[in-house]
């Protein structure tokens, strides 16, 4: 099992909060899974919460049968790469140099890279297809190219694990298809599990091998036809703007 999750409650200390509870997960294998959920719901505390960021309030994380708070911060770094899209970029970074960023968990004490690791960097700037633009600076990168850059220092860090935060937030309907595709395919060419909050629940439908559903503090790990059929999709949201059409598998906005 990569990662495992039991009778799992995540949320913040000081003040108390706890935003999802009896949280159990399983991921076994490499595959593209969405957290979906309204605003709010705790998607990017869930995925924080997975990858280490933040403690849980109770029960256990298990990366590879092991409890995750028994692993050093690079030993976690060497099985998860997290990408937070809300985080600011070194603007002043080139391309190149952010994605290197990604082999730290494997340079030596004073980061000097390896052949190897360069060839991790060049093959993860190709594999986004950013290869050409490597020597621009990130502050030149529209929104889209920059979202490739964050994917590709997470290729580099060459992880069995991929956690995201909104991959495609800011972008526009054709390059939120691009992102997800090239999640998908990264999941499927390359063995990884990819885990990734989104509201695109859509896109998410079609294309995931699995969906983590948060709503009202409890969570929901399964395929996205058992979701689908299982009827909890109509209370996602309020219906009377957007209903789930079954036949279709989308959401879709009411009719004036
Ligand atoms: N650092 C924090 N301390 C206390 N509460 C927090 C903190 N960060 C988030 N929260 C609260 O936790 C809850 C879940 O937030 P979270 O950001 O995980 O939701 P989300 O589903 O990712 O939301 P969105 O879709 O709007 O990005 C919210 O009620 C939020 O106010």
């Amino acid at each position: 099992m990569r990662l495992e999750t039991k009778q799992l409650s995540v949320g913040y200390n000081k003040p108390k909060v706890e935003v999802a509870s009896g949280i159990n997960i399983s991921i076994k294998n490499a595959g593209l899974t969405a957290v979906i959920g309204v605003n709010g719901s705790g998607k990017s505390t869930l995925i924080k919460s997975l990858s280490g960021l933040i403690n849980p309030l109770q029960g256990d994380i298990k990366l590879y049968n092991r409890p995750l708070n028994t692993y050093t911060v690079k030993e976690i770094a060497q099985k998860i790469s997290l990408v937070l899209t809300k985080q600011r970029l070194p603007q002043h970074l080139k391309v190149i140099d952010f994605v290197a960023l990604g082999r730290q968990p494997y340079t030596n004490w004073i980061g000097i890279h390896e052949y190897q690791d360069k060839n991790h960097i060049i093959k993860a700037l190709k594999q986004v297809k950013m290869y050409e633009a490597k020597d621009k600076a990130c502050s030149r990168l529209s929104d889209g190219q920059l979202q490739k850059v964050l994917i590709a220092r997470a290729i580099a860090q060459n992880t069995p694990l991929i956690l995201l935060d909104e991959p495609t937030s800011h972008l526009d309907m054709y390059h939120k298809a691009m992102v997800l595709n090239l999640l998908k395919s990264i999941s499927t060419n390359h063995d990884k599990s990819v885990i990734f909050a989104t509201h695109e629940i859509n896109l998410a439908l079609q294309l995931c091998d699995s969906i983590i559903l948060i709503k009202d503090k409890q969570v929901i790990h399964d395929t996205p036809q058992n979701l689908i059929h299982s009827g909890i999709l109509h209370e996602l949201f309020p219906q009377d703007l957007i209903k789930f059409d079954e036949k279709a598998q989308l959401f879709k906005m009411n009719r004036i």
